[in-house]
Parts: C-alpha cells; sequence; structure tokens
C-alpha cells in the first residue's frame, strides 16, 4: 500500500482508500477527542444545508450539529441539533465519521455524520441556521442551486456525495489557520468501511 493509502493516526477500522490530500506534510499531533455530530436531509438528487450564522463556521454552509451533551447519545445529540437548527425532525442513519484537527486548538474533533432522506415538520430558520435546499445533481430540473463547495469546508467535496450513494465511510481532515482567520485544508485522507 502507499503512503497516501494507508489511514491516519485515529483510523482504527478496515477503510478502503478513497481520497486523500497535503501528503508532502505530516498530521498533527493527537488532542483530546470532543464528540459533535452533523446531520443532512439528502433527498434524490437535493441536499439541505444551512448557513452558519453565529459560532464556530460562520458564514459558512454546513450540516445541522453540534456538541454532544454529557447526558445524551450522539444520535440523541444529532436529533435535538436538527430540531433545534431546523425545526424539523427526522429517521437519521449514521453514515460517518470525520476527525477534525485545527493546528493551535485545544481538542480533536470527532464528528458523526448522519443523514436521512425523509423529515417530519416544516423546515424553519433558526437563530444559529439559515436552512437551504441545494442540487447534488450536475443536470438539475428543479431550479435549485447548486451545492456551494467554496463556502463549505473546503473537504466537503470528498465525502458529501457519498451521502447521497449511502456509503458509510471515515475520514480526517487537518487544517492551518491563515492569519485572516480562514480554514486552509493541511492534510485530509477519507476511505469507505469496508462491510
Ligand atoms: N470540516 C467540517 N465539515 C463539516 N462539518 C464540520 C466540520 N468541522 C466542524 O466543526 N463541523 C461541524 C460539526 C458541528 O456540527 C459544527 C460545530 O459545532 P458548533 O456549532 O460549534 O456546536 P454547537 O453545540 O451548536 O455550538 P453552540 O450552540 O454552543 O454555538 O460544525
Amino acid at each position: 500500500m502507499s503512503d497516501d493509502q494507508k489511514p491516519p493516526p485515529g483510523l482504527d477500522e478496515k477503510l478502503s482508500y478513497h481520497t486523500s490530500g497535503g501528503l508532502e506534510v505530516e498530521w498533527l499531533p493527537p488532542l483530546p477527542i470532543k464528540y459533535y455530530t452533523v446531520a443532512h436531509i439528502v433527498q434524490n438528487d437535493k441536499i439541505l444545508l444551512g448557513y452558519k450564522k453565529r459560532g464556530f463556521g460562520q458564514g459558512k454552509y454546513n450540516g445541522f450539529g453540534g456538541k454532544v451533551e454529557p447526558n445524551e447519545s450522539s444520535l440523541q445529540a444529532a436529533i435535538r441539533e436538527l430540531e433545534e437548527e431546523a425545526g424539523i425532525k427526522a429517521p437519521l442513519k449514521h453514515i460517518g465519521v470525520l476527525l477534525f484537527i485545527v493546528n493551535g486548538a485545544d481538542k480533536t474533533f470527532h464528528i458523526d455524520i448522519y443523514y436521512a432522506e425523509e423529515f417530519e415538520g416544516t423546515i424553519t430558520e433558526s437563530d444559529e441556521m439559515k436552512p437551504e435546499w441545494f442540487s447534488l445533481s450536475t443536470n438539475d430540473k428543479d431550479g435549485l442551486p447548486p451545492v456551494p463547495w467554496d463556502k463549505m469546508w473546503d473537504t466537503d467535496h470528498c465525502w458529501i456525495p457519498l451521502l447521497r450513494e449511502g456509503k458509510p465511510f471515515r475520514g480526517r481532515a487537518d487544517f492551518d489557520k491563515g492569519e485572516s482567520g480562514v480554514f486552509i485544508p493541511r492534510r485530509w485522507w477519507y476511505g469507505l468501511l469496508d462491510e
């Protein structure tokens, strides 16, 4: 197996290489893990994302999620955050894990990634997120805008398409923080979970 195909530190499951980048730099050293969630509604060729209005990742489009509180499971947190941030309930399925580290930060984000094809309730803007539908297709027939990759976390394009295909995955993405506060991808690796 070549170096780029070897899973990074922190990913211990049996994985088949999917994609990677930034091989010329080392992985960042390990940091204490904090647990987060992010949830997406994916229906045929469209995906519901939220424009983050405040807090970490402000100004980016992302799935709906946040910290897992001490009294809850990851799935309970994902369901709660989806309802708090988008006003809907959904039968979320776990599909991925992303280890996310920012150079100079004090923690590794362990992000459980969920998706659902159905939801109940009315999609509602919250004080944290403005929900919007985007097309995952290159040949959109519903008049939706394409997924705004340039306004998302930089390596999200590596795994968002796997949600539509229902392919379980694991990944790691290390970022540097530039002078103006922008997050610059440093090294990343994604693999498909062997089933
Ligand atoms: N790289 C990447 N891709 C996709 N999603 C994310 C990342 N990095 C991330 O941090 N995230 C996600 C994971 C979480 O859903 C949010 C960050 O959580 P945050 O909004 O800070 O947590 P809350 O619990 O909602 O925070 P407050 O309510 O305290 O503001 O981004």
